[in-house]
């Protein structure tokens, strides 16, 4: 077994009297792309922000290749360069272009040399299918495309691992497959990624591995043929079920 990437030991995380997180076990492999799927409040974000470190854990402990990233007083610069994450709200700064919302952390914190990072930026477009709206403004883009840019905006930082958390939930519905395209094709170049998502199709059809949050525990886990065809998980049919009937 490859020694795991990202690993997760019975982390858990209150807000308060509010138990969100009650003993999370996760091992993610090179190169895996897991969907986090379960209702409303189940914990999924609060999962991804303790992985990136924006809210510190109570318990437990989450090694990015082997070293404790959770531990207090690490300095999180380099662990929040080495994994990305993406929100729902794309919080592109209104009055810069795509471009320079995209380039404006590497050069602050990477110091990366403007012409060789404008040429990194503009392939990173172009990858993404973005080339034309590079120089324009967040509110001449549609959501979609804003969204895309804050995925560039992400892997601008050259992380080794990115978190997404419900990236199309805001999105009108005819808007949603172009940022689906993008993870699609992040997955066939190999990036790490979690996903929290209720796109189930495209969990069923993309997750290498499934993870079904409830309560703040992982219920089920497993590849996307398991998690969602056998009858005798319960649990997760019933999800399925009240998220079909939405
Ligand atoms: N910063 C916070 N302060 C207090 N409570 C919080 C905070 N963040 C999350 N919570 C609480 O943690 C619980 C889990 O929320 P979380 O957003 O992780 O769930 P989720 O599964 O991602 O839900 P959704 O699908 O609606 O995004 C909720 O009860 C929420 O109110």
């Amino acid at each position: 077994m490859p020694e795991a990437k990202l690993s997760l030991r019975g982390v858990e995380k209150s807000f308060g009297a509010n138990q969100v997180l009650r003993g999370i076990d996760m091992e993610v492999t090179e190169g895996e792309m897991i969907c986090l799927i379960g209702a409303s409040g189940s914990g999924k974000s609060t999962l991804l922000r303790c992985i990136n470190q924006l809210e510190p854990i109570d318990e437990g402990r989450v090694l990015l290749d082997g070293q404790d990233i959770s531990e207090p007083g690490l300095d999180l610069g380099p662990v929040r360069r080495r994994i990305g994450i993406v929100f729902q709200s794309y919080n592109l700064f209104p009055h810069m272009s795509a471009l320079e919302n995209v380039t404006l952390a590497p050069r602050r914190v990477l110091h990366e040399e403007a012409t060789a990072l404008q040429a990194r930026a503009a392939t990173l477009f172009a990858r993404f299918g973005l080339a034309e709206h590079m120089l324009k403004y967040p509110d001449q883009l549609s959501g979609g495309q804003q969204q895309r840019v804050a995925v560039i905006r992400a892997l601008a930082m050259r992380p080794e691992i990115m978190l997404f958390d419900e990236i199309t939930a805001a999105l009108d519905p005819e808007l949603v497959g172009e940022v689906l395209a993008v993870l699609r094709q992040l997955r066939e170049e190999g990036m790490t990624m979690l996903l929290a998502t209720h796109e189930m199709g495209f969990a069923r059809d993309l997750a290498d591995r499934v993870c079904f949050m409830d309560g703040g525990v992982i219920v089920e886990e497993g590849p996307p043929e398991q998690i969602f065809s056998a009858p005798q998980v319960a649990r997760t049919q019933a999800f399925l079920a009240s998220v079909l009937r939405q």
